[in-house]
């Protein structure tokens, strides 16, 4: 199974719309591939707070629709990285108008397969933490041969949602990112350690540049379920390719089986002299 991530150059001096269009054409030169994967928040940057009131899209938006036509022109899967989405606004059954970091994944006909909204927030007291709402759902994606378990950016330091992918059947863990290059240590880290501890792929796709002042981190990464790092980006923007091997993660997990031995429900601690 051959995987592309591409690790958008994402430049304030860029147009939204040219981005779209400029990044469309990179997904369709990626036809040989059976994943292509694109970072977070591409559009705006996620650092880029005031833009996402600007520049948020509802679901079936702008970028929606040039990424289903994307995926089908190239006859990819396609987990399309994240838009700012605002949910319909009218109150009730029909949603409140907050934004949501939604990542997107279309089947090789271009249908939508599934949305995720990113579950922990990041920025502590700014940001995405206090513009944006807050996913609550696991969200797993079937393909031919593995199970996608998709996870977005901050959510990389939550090992326990990757558990959750894992226990729902995950085998190739997929995380968009806009990770800054000062935290750069920690993404190489964090991402081998996912790939470890839950004996999955791990394909973890980031964006080169910098915006709001923001130099980002590049240096996209696949990983396998051993922890051996298959391919790496560099800095810039760049199409990084990957050959995996879906039936490694069953055959790690065969060979080394320590997901077996995990102790769920222990009591809480007994406190001692
Ligand atoms: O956790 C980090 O260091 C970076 C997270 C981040 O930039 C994000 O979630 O947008």
């Amino acid at each position: 199974m051959r995987a592309s991530l591409i690790q958008i150059d994402v430049d304030e001096g860029e147009p939204v719309g040219s981005r779209r269009r400029r990044v469309a054409a990179l997904v369709r030169e990626q036809s040989g591939a059976d994943l292509v994967v694109l970072p977070e928040l591409w559009t705006t940057g996620a650092f880029a707070y005031e833009e996402f009131g600007r520049e948020a899209e509802p679901l079936e938006g702008p970028t929606f629709e040039t990424m289903a036509k994307a995926a089908s022109d190239a006859g990819v899967w396609l987990h399309a990285g994240s838009i700012p989405e605002r949910a319909p606004s009218g109150g009730g059954a029909t949603g409140d108008g907050t934004l949501y970091n939604t990542s997107l994944v279309f089947s090789p006909s271009g249908e939508l397969a599934a949305a995720y909204r990113k579950i922990h927030r990041f920025g502590f007291d700014k940001g995405e933490a206090v513009l944006m709402g807050a996913g609550r759902d696991l969200v797993t994606v079937r393909l031919p041969g593995t199970t996608l378990g998709v996870a977005t950016c901050y959510d990389l330091r939550f090992p326990e949602l990757f558990r959750g992918l894992v226990d729902a059947g995950a085998e190739t863990l997929v995380i968009p990112a806009g990770w800054p290059e000062r935290r750069r240590a920690h993404w190489t880290l964090l991402a081998q350690a996912r790939a470890v501890e839950n004996q999955a792929f791990v394909l973890a796709c980031g964006t080169a540049g910098t915006h709001a002042g923001v130099p980002q981190a590049g240096h996209s990464i696949v990983v396998d379920p051993w922890g051996e790092v298959l391919a790496q980006a560099g800095p810039g923007e760049e199409v990084l390719t990957a050959d995996i091997d879906p039936a490694k993660v069953a055959a790690t997990r065969e060979q080394f089986p320590a997901l077996k031995d995990r102790v769920l429900g222990l009591e809480p601690p007994r406190h001692q002299g």
